[in-house]
């Protein structure tokens, strides 16, 4: 009720920087990742637009469910028929990849047995086995043609190599409501580390005053999860093949940091005023200017910087944010002397259509290959964002390990993207990240179990959830031997 009162009284400001001081009053009273029901958000125009966007999508036909085999971009399909119709008018032939199937079916009785023994479930037609397991290259013979000409469609300009910056230490247990022990912190450092990871965000040096727990329900919460950063950089500052990055909102921070050891930094802006005021108690201007202090003092030393922008999409209280505005912050961050910076939907709102319209716009001012994308996932948004992002040439992506990031009060609300279904998903693609995906599950059910949750990652609740039937993981480890039952163990995980 209060919420309800305070958004109303929002929406009716007229003095923005009214709106400002009450957002803060706001945000000491809801996590920044918490959902925002459509009737809370203020009206976003994107949100109308996006709708038009999504209304067009296509519905798959009675049974078939077949994967990617009737979802078509932007397509209207009118309900009574399927968008195989549809599909052969736009491209003026049937679904290709289908004809394929056929041609990798002559692999034996064993997928026709396969997909008849799943004919009251998903019709598993697609067999083009993804990798998404390190060392299990890709065997089926319809990656090497049958739909090349589709792949080509889609996945050209997909990078072959993705760095994935690992931000879970940092913006998946800042907001963690209870106190993590400094000694799990480094162990979970360490085991991200091993698992491959070339960059781990490992703390912050902020002031303890404004780490976003203030930001949760109430402010009974010890607000000093990240007081430990000092300790935490000490700890693992000598730990080799990977780089651990901090963030630091002023001069003050830098100082410490560099002094605990720190040998990258990162400094943080937003493209909407409310967020910036109410995270670094700043305007968006004033923020520029101290970081220009930052940055200064970091070529001293030769330090990297990395830059953020937050709200990259939207924002609780402004709503919308335009590109231009974090087209405008991000170049003003890489003028400075940022070597990157990473583009953060912070509240999760963004879908592929606003990412695209916002990259489009930041893009044209700092090339691509300077810039990373940062995904909260609380409106299940984050992997389709990436895989745009990584259509429009992105290199770098941040992800938090287990998801890390949730909100354990607010049902539904969640962290950044979980770092084992980024890789995953890459792994399905072919591109390289040179992460092991079984270490990085176990640093994830590491410090899942800590917390006593359950992983935020589909992928290793999945996967574990295989690997622990005993018999089916004894013959699906055999089945990576032989390929002609790969695809079964394919099938397998799907269905369990
Ligand atoms: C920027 C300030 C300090 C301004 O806060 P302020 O209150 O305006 O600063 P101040 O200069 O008035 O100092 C207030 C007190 O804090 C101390 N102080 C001052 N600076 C520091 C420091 N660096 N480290 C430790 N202590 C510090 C300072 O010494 C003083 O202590 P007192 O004299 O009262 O005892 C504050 O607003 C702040 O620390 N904000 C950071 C909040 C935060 O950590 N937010 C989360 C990170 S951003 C994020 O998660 C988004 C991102 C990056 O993930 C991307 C995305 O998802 O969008």
């Amino acid at each position: 009720m209060f919420l309800q009162k305070l958004y109303t009284r929002l929406n009716n400001m007229e003095n923005p920087s009214k709106a400002c001081n009450s957002f803060r009053l706001l945000f000491t009273m809801s996590s920044l990742e918490e959902p925002l029901g459509f009737d809370k958000l203020p009206s976003m125009s994107t949100i109308d637009r996006i709708q038009r966007f999504s209304a067009g999508a296509c519905r798959p036909r009675g049974d078939d469910m077949g994967l990617g085999n009737c979802w078509i971009d932007g397509r209207s399909c009118s309900t009574s028929n399927s968008c195989d119709e549809d599909y052969e008018e736009y491209t003026g032939e049937a679904f290709p990849w289908r004809r394929h199937v056929k041609d990798v079916s002559e692999g034996g009785t064993f997928n026709r047995r396969a997909s008849s023994l799943s004919k009251n479930r998903m019709k598993f037609e697609y067999v083009c086995d993804s990798r998404y397991l390190p060392d299990h290259q890709c065997s089926c013979k319809c990656n090497d043609r049958g739909i090349h000409g589709i792949t080509n469609k889609f996945l050209k300009g997909i990078p072959k190599f993705v760095k994935i910056v690992e931000v879970g230490p940092r913006d998946g247990l800042q907001n963690e409501k209870n106190i993590v022990p400094t000694s799990i912190k480094v162990e979970l450092i360490r085991r991200l580390v091993s698992s491959g990871l070339p960059v781990v965000e490992a703390t912050s040096f902020v002031s303890p005053k404004w780490v976003p727990q203030t930001y949760s329900m109430g402010n009974d919460y010890c607000w000093m999860q990240l007081a430990d950063a000092t300790d935490v950089m000490k700890a693992v500052c000598d730990l080799e093949n990977a780089r651990l990055p901090v963030l630091t909102p002023n001069i003050k921070g830098f100082e410490a940091a560099v002094a605990a050891g720190a040998k990258e930094i990162a400094v943080f802006a937003s493209a909407s005023e409310c967020f910036s005021k109410s995270n670094i108690n700043c305007s968006i201007e004033e923020s520029l200017v101290r970081y220009h202090a930052v940055c200064h003092a970091a070529k001293e030393l030769s330090v990297p910087i990395r830059g953020y922008v937050s709200c990259v999409v939207g924002c609780p209280v402004e709503g919308a944010i335009p590109p231009s505005k974090v087209a405008y912050v991000a170049k003003e961050l890489y003028r400075m002397g940022c070597f990157e910076i990473s583009l953060g939907d912070t509240i999760g709102v963004g879908t592929p259509g606003t990412v695209v319209a916002m990259l489009e716009a930041v893009m044209a001012v700092v090339p691509a290959e300077k810039l990373a994308v940062h995904f909260h996932d609380t409106y299940g948004q984050s992997l389709p964002n990436i895989l745009v992002s990584l259509q429009m040439g992105i290199s770098t992506v941040d992800s938090s390990v287990a998801g890390l990031g949730g909100c354990p009060y607010a049902k539904g609300a969640s962290g950044n993207v979980a770092t084992e279904d980024v890789v995953y998903m890459l792994n399905g693609l072919g591109v390289k990240t040179n992460v092991d995906l079984p270490k990085l599950m176990s640093a994830g059910d590491f410090i899942s179990e800590h917390l006593g949750r359950q992983s935020g990652s589909k992928t290793a609740v999945a996967l574990s959830r295989v690997q622990t039937q005993k018999c089916q993981s004894a013959f699906i480890l055999s089945s990576f031997q032989y390929p002609q039952i790969k695809h079964y163990q394919e099938w397998w995980v799907w269905h369990y």
